[in-house]
């Protein structure tokens, strides 16, 4: 500031120059007492985004009022001009400032907040304008209301300084002629800015309303739509990801992108309108300024972004971290039985310990980035204050001003991040649509199956291949047993009916037609009934967990079901009948009980095909002996397909096939397989050395050569 004072008198010769000095004179104390304001301003800059800005922006001017009311009173020839750019100019970068260090603020929010996992990929998932247009097109009229909200409260609190440089005119002339009515000429400016209060608190409740209703709306309708989407996907997706990995996504990636979005709008929002606000009235007052600004800024704002995108892409990699640390968590406290019966909680909690260790390490990291961020963009912003006064100082000759842009893009960048995530998987198409193809009329279906030459790896494992050329018929209404080693592909096949997954090779016809051709959902939801060894309930009553089979079925047909399968007297027994809660996966009902509540929920929809994973092999013998009961009555007249490791349940299939190698090796009946004294043989007599096959199940195998 000296050295402005000393250039002026060197240049005291002219007069254009003289009077910038005479000006740089002034504005020297105005800018001394400007500092206070600065310094808050500064302050304001670096408080956290969830803080109200506008309740700052208010402060701000507050502050910037005083300083007007003092310079009016000790300069009381100070040209406006002059005081009101030394006001907005600074205002103005403490904008910048602000939206600056949000981005840095931002970005140790979103480290908080976000345990959202992110898959590692070369290229990070795509942002779509189109897709978030379709989410928020609903919405438009709430959000053109806010934004329209948001604009006028945001124009008036441009209007408001202005409004209370009236209020110190009148205070100031007072206090320096001591004449006229203070209450008369007071009352006017006094009202009028308490109106603007008044309108400008009703207007920021109002877009407030709007864009959080906005907000909750598009992030609701994202989650049913991620939701929707996954529960689309693939079987082979669910291979691939993990559980509690896709549910963070449905949270906190949405939760992230909720955020920034308001934040962009509202924070973006008042931001531009004050900036043009300060850059319009700036512009009249100095072009060329506002010229170099059009300059320098675009240049601060690439650096940013680049820092940013450099934290962004730590930030991921946390992330991920975070993301992994919570899959621990929820793998141990799912199946924290197994956990408690191998006495593993030690193990888990390392393991977990590990994990968290490693994403706090990682969260360090990028604090310690966004903290050299923010240091830096203070340093930078603090610099061009300092510069707009010096060059301001030494341009004020001329008459010109300087005034800054703010910029919201890497606010933008954070909350399209997170967008990107989700939309990554709304943009996943399924490679087996959940429905839409042929059905077979229910009458004319004869439940007849051929595996025709299939070749299948799973996706996850392309090059094990499972099943090789595998030739299988599940004649109508008959029983197929497969047996085989274990691993050798048995519940593949099953799968494969289900169309959980799609051969290689060959095809699967039912009734004649390729499965492919036909209608998924009804093939599931009405053809064929799946009991497997280990069956999962939902947490709800058994009324529900049975009604899952058919939806809309009437508690009549629930019954009849639950009789079928054994499962009524049980069921009755309870204090709460039907409407018993099961239970998280039924853990509050035996093994019997529950295979037979999903022997009743597969029986329910009458399927034509009927698949037994093994049903009754995690039972003991009273369980098993009451389940096979339900089981042989459920049989009856439908096509079944059993996937058998114990070979005593299936002797009276009318085929049994023997897998080896990913085909079918050998197939007969019981006692045609046993006087084969092939590898049928050979495996009851493993089992029975294994103490697996009970005696009374050898009917002919004296017989057997060997
Ligand atoms: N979802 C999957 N993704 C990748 N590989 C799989 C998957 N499921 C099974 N496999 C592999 O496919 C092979 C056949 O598995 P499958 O479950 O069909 O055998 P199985 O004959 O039913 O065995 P078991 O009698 O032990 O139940 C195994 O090597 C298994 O590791």
């Amino acid at each position: 500031m000296f050295h402005f004072v000393r250039c002026s008198r060197l240049t005291r010769g002219s007069d254009r120059l003289l009077r910038a000095r005479n000006n740089v004179i002034k504005s020297r104390e105005l800018l001394l007492q400007h500092s206070r304001c600065e310094q808050h301003s500064l302050q304001w800059a670096k408080a956290p985004v969830s803080q109200s800005t506008s309740s700052t922006v208010i402060r701000l001017w507050g502050q910037a009022h005083k300083v007007l009311r003092l310079a009016v009173q000790r300069h009381p020839k100070v040209s406006p001009k002059v005081a009101l750019t030394l006001l907005v100019g600074p205002a103005t970068l403490t904008v910048t400032a602000r939206l600056l260090g949000g981005v840095a603020y931002c970005h140790a929010d979103f480290n908080n907040n976000l345990s959202a996992e992110v898959q590692v990929k070369e290229k990070g998932p795509e942002f779509s304008w189109a897709v978030l247009w379709e989410f928020v097109r609903p919405q438009l009229l709430a959000l053109i209301g806010a934004i329209i909200l948001a604009f006028g409260a945001a124009a008036l609190n441009i209007q408001i300084p202005l409004m209370l440089g009236e209020l110190v005119n009148v205070v100031a002339q007072h206090l320096r002629e001591h004449a006229g009515n203070y209450m008369r000429d007071i009352r006017a400016p006094a009202f009028k800015l308490l109106g603007l209060y008044c309108l400008q608190g009703l207007l920021t409740s109002g877009y407030i309303i709007l864009l959080s209703r906005v907000g909750e709306r598009v992030a609701a309708d994202m989650r049913k739509t991620l939701f929707t989407s996954l529960l689309r996907q693939d079987v082979a997706f669910f291979d691939a990801n993990k559980t509690g990995q896709l549910v963070n996504r449905l949270t906190a990636d949405i939760q992230e992108f909720k955020s920034s979005f308001k934040l962009v709008i509202s924070q973006g929002l008042r931001s531009i309108t004050q900036t043009i606000g300060c850059f319009v009235s700036l512009y009249v007052i100095s072009p060329k300024l506002t010229g170099l600004t059009v300059v320098v800024l675009p240049c601060l704002v690439g650096a940013g972004a680049l820092i940013g995108s450099f934290l962004r892409r730590l930030s991921r990699k946390a992330q991920e971290q975070i993301s992994k640390a919570t899959g621990v968590a929820d793998e141990a406290l799912g199946n924290v039985r197994t956990v408690r019966a191998f006495a593993m909680e030690d193990r888990e909690l390392e393991m977990y310990a590990t994990e968290v260790e490693k994403s706090a390490v990682m969260n360090e990291a990028l604090g310690t980035g966004i903290a050299v961020f923010q240091g830096l963009s203070n340093i930078v912003l603090n610099c061009i204050v300092l510069g707009t006064i010096f060059a301001g100082g030494s341009l004020m000759g001329f008459n010109t001003r300087n005034c800054d842009l703010c910029c919201l893009v890497s606010q933008m960048v954070r909350g399209i991040s997170a967008g990107a995530r989700v939309f990554e998987y709304l943009a996943l198409e399924p490679t087996i649509p959940l429905m839409g193809g042929g059905r077979i009329p229910h009458k004319s279906l004869t439940g007849r199956v051929d595996f025709m030459n299939i070749n299948f790896s799973y996706p996850t494992r392309p090059g094990n291949q499972i099943l090789k050329n595998f030739n299988l018929t599940l004649p109508p209404c008959k029983t197929v047993a497969i047996v085989g080693e274990s691993g050798g592909g048995k519940s593949t096949v099953a799968a494969l009916l289900e169309r959980f997954y799609d051969p290689s090779g060959g095809v699967i016809m039912l009734d004649g037609l390729d499965i492919r051709t036909l209608d998924p959902s009804w093939l599931r939801g009405h053809v064929i009934g799946f009991i497997s060894q280990e069956p999962v309930l939902f947490g709800t009553s058994v009324l529900e967990n049975i009604r899952f089979g058919k939806p809309g079925a009437t508690d009549a047909e629930v019954v009849a079901a639950a009789k079928q399968a054994n499962a009524h007297t049980f069921i009755t027994g309870f204090p709460d009948g039907y409407n018993t809660v099961v239970g998280e996966r039924g853990v509050t009902l035996s093994g019997g009980q529950k295979q037979r509540i999903a022997i009743a929920r597969a029986l329910i929809k009458n399927p034509s095909i009927l698949i037994l994973d093994e049903a009754t092999s995690a039972l003991d013998a009273e369980s098993e002996r009451v389940v096979q009961e339900a089981l042989d009555r459920a049989t009856t007249g439908r096509t079944v397909l059993i996937i058998a490791h114990r070979l005593s349940t299936i002797q009276g299939a009318d085929l049994i096939c023997v897998m080896s190698n990913g085909k079918v090796v050998e197939a007969g009946t019981h006692l045609e397989l046993l006087s084969k004294c092939g590898l049928y043989a050979e495996l009851i007599r493993r089992q029975r050395s294994n103490g697996q096959h009970p005696k009374h199940h050898y009917c002919g195998f004296q017989h057997c050569c060997a």
